[in-house]
């Protein structure tokens, strides 16, 4: 049962309450969500767990709703799983509930003792003190940090684009009863809560560590932070925002160096290259997006593809955004680096995400120096970003939220403009390919993840 002790070696507290680690062990982290239904708690819990996933910690989510419809003696209960479901009186459902709940902690509790992963997200609504009791008890005896994200909000707008974004479609309602019932009916699931609803008081844990997120980051309340995920944690959350915008993202167009099928190097374009930037030009010319950013690395091939977008946009250089450095291999091609360095070509192709050139880069390493690019990203609103392949994969693997080993082979053509517009659960994707032939572009659009 999850109330079982831990065998993991432990870390204590010094007289100031610093970590004391006898081996450097690092304490697995439980992120817990509090609040009504429809107070985003499912999409901070994803976005938190892609980021803290992208930046290399193992981080999986436990959405107990899930559990509860898995359950199979709670089928039934489904089929009215309507607002009485939910009703605090209804005990047998009470006891489903409870008992989804259970299940959710103990393979949380798996997640973590096994060292399979370092953070577990608990997505629930957990809107009673005793419920909060118990998860606390639950860390205390299997040695967790524990750290609570209230989100709390009254702003009808808000709470209306969740219902209606992701309430209406979810698998409680599908092929029930339609969108107006089904919204009337969650409305009336979230006054249940309300009755039993006590928000997060510093009182009830002397220990107790919480954010408070209010009317979907408009302001804060922070209490009791403890160590480097909590505080990246909440740094995230300071910065995410939920209005509607577009990231693109491109290659630079064809270089000299990419002609001769050489590594790296800051070489010009081609003449084919300087076609893409006209195209490139054009195309924010007819698209017109308001207030477009453009951010673009500091190498010249960059430079020159943004060279025909209008001033205005405002072009800023980040040398984070260069292409992954292949150290002694820039300047090689392929089959320079078969002949002269066998062996790196073999350590490269056994773990592409973590080899790293000798006085060069790993992908490791640009997802690092990517992490203040994605943060500024996740602030801005309409940003395009002219940048290289390495990079553009690592970039593209956190909005697809892919797992870091599948990044190094994610495709991305030469002169093909990339339209992301992150959804609450999703990230709609367009991809715009030039014909250089005819200067038209073919546009393809998916889903993702
Ligand atoms: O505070 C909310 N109240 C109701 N809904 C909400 C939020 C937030 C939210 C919460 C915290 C932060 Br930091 C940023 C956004 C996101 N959402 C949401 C909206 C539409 C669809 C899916 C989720």
């Amino acid at each position: 049962s999850p109330l079982e002790t831990t065998k993991r070696k432990v870390a204590h507290s010094d007289q100031h309450g610093f970590s004391v680690f006898p081996d450097q062990v690092r304490v697995p982290n439980v992120i817990v969500m509090v609040g009504l239904p429809a107070r985003g708690k499912t999409y901070i819990s994803k976005k938190l767990c892609r980021y803290l996933k992208w930046t290399g910690f193992k981080t999986k989510v436990f959405n107990v709703g899930e559990y509860r419809r898995t359950d199979a003696n709670a089928a039934d209960a489904i089929h009215g799983a309507n607002a009485s479901f939910f009703s605090p009186d209804n005990a047998d459902a009470l006891k489903v509930r409870t008992e989804a709940a259970g299940r959710a902690m103990e393979d949380m509790a798996d997640y973590l003792n096994s060292g399979a992963g370092a953070v577990a997200i608990f997505d629930a609504t957990n809107t009673t003190k005793f419920r909060r009791k118990t998860i606390i008890e639950f860390c205390k005896n299997n040695t967790l940090r524990c750290f609570f994200i209230e989100s709390v909000c009254d702003d009808p707008a808000i709470i209306d684009s969740n219902v209606t974004d992701v309430k209406v479609n979810s698998p409680d309602y599908k092929g029930l009863m339609s969108a107006e019932q089904a919204k009337e009916d969650f409305m009336n699931r979230i006054e249940n809560y309300k009755k039993q609803y006590e928000p997060i008081e510093e009182s009830e844990d002397e220990k107790l560590s919480f954010i408070k997120v209010i009317n979907a980051g408009r302001s804060f309340k922070v209490h009791q932070v403890q160590g480097h995920v909590q505080s990246r944690v909440v740094y995230f959350l300071m910065n995410i925002h939920l209005l509607p915008r577009s990231i693109f993202l491109t290659r630079h167009g064809e270089s000299e160096y990419n002609a001769m099928g050489r590594l790296g190097g800051d070489s010009p374009l081609t003449e084919d290259g300087r076609k893409y930037a006209v195209a490139l030009g054009e195309f924010f010319e007819e698209e017109s997006v308001q207030n477009l950013r453009v951010w673009c690395s500091q190498k010249v091939r960059a430079a020159q593809t943004a060279q025909y977008l209008r001033p205005e946009m405002h072009a800023e250089y980040w040398k984070a955004l260069d292409e992954l450095d292949a150290g002694i291999c820039e300047g090689l091609t392929y089959e320079d680096i078969q002949q002269r360095y066998p062996k790196q070509a073999d350590d490269r192709a056994a773990d592409k995400y973590h080899y790293r050139y000798p006085s060069g880069e790993s992908y490791e390493d640009v997802v690092s120096r990517l992490e203040p690019v994605i943060m500024e990203l996740e602030r801005q609103a309409n940003v395009l970003v002219v940048s290289h392949q390495a990079v553009l994969r690592c970039i593209l693997a956190y909005f697809y939220d892919r797992p870091l080993s599948e990044l190094p082979f994610i495709d991305i053509p030469l002169h093909s403009l990339v339209k992301l517009t992150p959804r609450a659960y999703h990230c709609d994707s367009t991809i715009y390919k030039l014909d250089l032939e005819t200067g038209e572009w073919d546009e393809t659009s998916a889903q993702l993840p």
